[in-house]
């Protein structure tokens, strides 16, 4: 630390963890000696006494302010007073937290004071491996304590029979918020419900939402509530009488923002990076998409030789998350490229400095990303680069007691857009990462909760664009519409794109591949499918090129559509969204509906699906007109189809179609009679309509299920180059129906 830093301990209180009132036991004590720990932080003088006093608590407390500890050293406590020691299968405590990292984090603190319970077992419960591993843990080695992640505690209840939640002591949710934005409502209420009501519950969250109140009205008994804030906030190192309010944010905080246009952005990244080259320094980006094209280009400048670049998101692999985590950890002086996984809770040491290239699209992850800086009483700070016409933000988080400081863009900033362009024309893989990243980044730029600060209608995407340091403008809709503006984008003239290759060899030998195997394909198409190719005039070559681009283009938007597809998916299997939710977010429940017999009425609202636009927009050039018999435009786009009933082009799928119909057909036959409601008194017609609803539900979450695991699978095997566009489109038959 800097001889001119902040004394640490002004952090903690004068409250030693031995004086706290009931007392600690010797050996946690010990072990707290152990690990530094003797003064308390005003989170855990103030809630450690009231858990182990049999008290819920709620607690709202800044971050970095040692909330774990808070929650930890009275769980021990409280476990410590079980008269007999646990039996094996006994649980007797369970902490859960949002995120895989954050999890493991907690149960790395927790292990020195678990370790001072005899015959104690604590596991670590975490999605990313095989939940058999876990499962034979448990079986062989038994637990008493589970940390985890709301969907494996959850799966995991649900497997074993043979556990014995009936003396459970204590609940621990952390980070509540994020659990409950993240969707784990359901989970949580299924994981509470086994739980004995007579226990206590601590409920950890940094944002009082409306949500987390139900949640602590539904699981905690008259909860005491913790708050505990940062008293001062200093400005450019200095406290203002004004700013001398409680603050969101850590005292040794300097928080600032950077005013920059959009084509300068990427510039003004490096020029911070190499003038805090000796920093320990996390860099947040709006999409996975964005972490995986920075983390290739940045290591290409050379101004940037010899940095150490680490990348981490929450589409990556379990393995190399821990790895990319545990690699920026032990560095002393090194860049985190990252999303919001990285955001929350994690206690990451000596970070200097925290740089969001994007600010978050929720304004409450804001004060989680800088409190990963200036932690404990350190110094630390944070600048956040906001476009010009996105200043408003500053006033924003004033207001929610989040002062920012202006700092002025560099002048001197090395004008890197040239250097990234010749990284993408020297390696395909860079082009493609930014056009994925630059999609991904408009689509999210669309989410944003602060919309009217935010405003996608005011974003100039030609800048942008530059900034990203792209060759051309990906063909999307905003583009081809010219609804965003394009100014500022020069696109690269010198290049065929066509022609520029991957560097990886093996990549480009499978490129070759796909493209030779397409151009076979055009050549034995029959020619009379083919409008009269050699007739026409420039413009329309001009135009071929534009199409091909824009599959191109449609290809990445697809991508992201169907990682997000599945992972809605997978929220459903595990129970966290009910199918009809799953339905009106899912695609495809838009192309089986054509599978469907009997006039069906769809409704859309505020959908944001590039496939259902896509859909929409042949809906509205008419092709689908002989299906309809109604369509109604405007803020809700009402179509009525007509019977129809298509049949899947691709064999297999067809196949298991037929399955599914016939099991459907079977399980109508084998339904016990008395299960129906009433049945003399209806006429045949409606109990047959009743029944071909419910089977027809049931039968096309299966097909669904089927459907979008194999989609998973090609999109995966198209990305890897196994096959290639029209491959992929001919297969997912969205040729046929898109
Ligand atoms: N009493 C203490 N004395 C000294 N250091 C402490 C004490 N309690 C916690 N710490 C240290 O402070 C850091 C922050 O603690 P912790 O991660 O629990 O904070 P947090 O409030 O959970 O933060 P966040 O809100 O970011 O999740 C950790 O490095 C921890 O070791």
């Amino acid at each position: 630390m800097d001889s001119d830093s902040p004394n640490p301990s002004s952090a903690l209180t004068n409250t030693r963890f031995s004086d706290l009132n009931p007392s600690l036991s010797e050996p946690v004590l010990e072990a707290l000696t152990q690990a530094g720990f003797e003064f308390c932080t005003p989170v855990q003088a103030a809630t450690i006494p009231l858990l182990c006093s049999y008290k819920d608590v709620t607690v709202d407390a800044a971050t970095g302010s040692g909330k774990t500890l808070a929650f930890v050293v009275p769980l021990v406590e409280i476990l410590r007073r079980t008269k007999t020691p646990p039996k094996p299968h006994e649980v007797m405590g369970v902490i859960i937290s949002p995120t895989r990292e954050l999890s493991s984090q907690i149960y790395n603190v927790a292990q020195p004071f678990i370790s001072t319970l005899p015959n104690f077992k604590s596991i670590l419960l975490v999605g990313g491996g095989e939940v058999k591993a876990d499962l034979k843990k448990i079986d062989e080695e038994g637990a008493n304590l589970f940390v985890g992640t709301p969907g494996r505690l959850h799966d995991i209840m649900e497997r074993v029979d043979g556990l014995d939640f009936r003396n459970l002591e204590i609940l621990i949710l952390d980070e509540a918020d994020r659990l409950l934005d993240m969707g784990f409502q359901k989970q949580i209420n299924s994981i509470i419900t086994r739980l004995p009501k007579l226990r206590r519950t601590g409920l950890f969250s940094a944002t009082q939402t409306e949500a987390v109140e139900e949640l602590a009205k539904a699981g905690l008994r008259n909860p005491v509530r913790v708050e505990v804030r940062a008293e001062t906030k200093r400005v450019n190192g200095h406290a203002s009488s004004e700013q001398l309010a409680f603050s969101k944010t850590p005292s040794g905080l300097i928080n600032e923002y950077m005013e920059c246009e959009a084509d300068r952005k990427s510039s003004q990244l490096v020029d911070f990076l190499i003038k805090n080259r000796s920093k320990k320094i996390i860099i947040y980006f709006m999409t996975c998409a964005c972490v995986d094209y920075w983390g290739v280009v940045l290591p290409r400048l050379p101004v940037l030789k010899g940095f150490s670049l680490i990348p981490l998101h929450g589409q990556m692999k379990q393995i190399a998350r821990e790895k990319a985590l545990a690699s920026f950890r032990a560095l002393s002086s090194g860049i985190l490229l990252c999303t919001d996984l990285a955001a929350r809770g994690l206690d990451i040491p000596d970070v200097d400095c925290i740089l969001q290239y994007d600010p978050p699209q929720n304004p409450d992850v804001f004060v989680h990303r800088v409190g990963r800086t200036a932690r404990m009483g350190r110094e630390g700070s944070a600048i956040v680069f906001l476009l010009p016409k996105e200043e408003a933000y500053v006033e924003f988080l004033r207001i929610k007691r989040v002062a920012l400081a202006e700092r002025e863009c560099s002048d001197d900033a090395p004008d890197v857009v040239p250097q990234i362009r010749t990284a993408a024309k020297k390696d395909r893989d860079v082009m493609e990462k930014g056009l994925r990243a630059f999609v991904s980044y408009i689509r999210a730029y669309k989410e944003h909760h602060c919309s009217y600060i935010f405003r996608l209608k005011e974003l100039e995407i030609g800048k942008s664009a530059m900034g990203y340091g792209l060759l051309q403008l990906p063909s999307m809709p905003e583009v081809k519409r010219h609804s965003l503006s394009t100014e500022g984008f020069t696109p690269v003239e010198d290049v065929n794109l066509e022609e520029i290759k991957f560097k990886d060899k093996s990549r480009q030998k499978q490129r070759n591949k796909n493209l030779q195997a397409k151009k076979e394909a055009k050549q034995q198409e029959p020619k009379s499918d083919k409008p009269n190719k050699s007739s026409k005039p420039a413009a329309s070559i001009m135009r071929k090129k534009t199409a091909k681009q824009r599959r191109a283009a449609q290809t990445i938007e697809d991508d992201d559509e169907l990682t997000r597809e599945y992972r809605l998916l997978k929220k459903l299997k595990r129970g966290a969204i009910d199918e009809s939710e799953f339905a009106s977010l899912f695609w495809t429940w838009w192309v089986n509906c054509f599978s469907m017999e009997g006039a069906l009425t769809l409704v859309t609202s505020g959908f944001r699906s590039s496939r259902l636009s896509r859909s929409l927009s042949y809906f509205k050039a008419d092709v689908f007109a002989p299906f309809l018999t109604h369509k109604h435009s405007g803020p809700n786009l009402i179509l009525c189809l007509r019977p129809i009933s298509l049949v899947i082009r691709d064999k297999s799928r067809q196949k298991q179609r037929n399955k599914n119909l016939q099991a459907k057909k079977e399980a109508k036959q084998q339904e016990p009679k008395s299960d129906k409601p009433n049945k003399s008194s209806k006429p045949a017609a409606s109990i047959m309509r009743k029944k071909t609803a419910k089977q027809r539900r049931a039968a096309q979450t299966i097909e669904d299920d089927d459907e979008l695991t194999r989609e998973y699978r090609l999109l995966k095997k198209l990305k890897r180059g196994a096959i290639d566009e029209s491959e992929f489109a001919r297969l997912t038959g969205t040729d046929e129906l898109l």
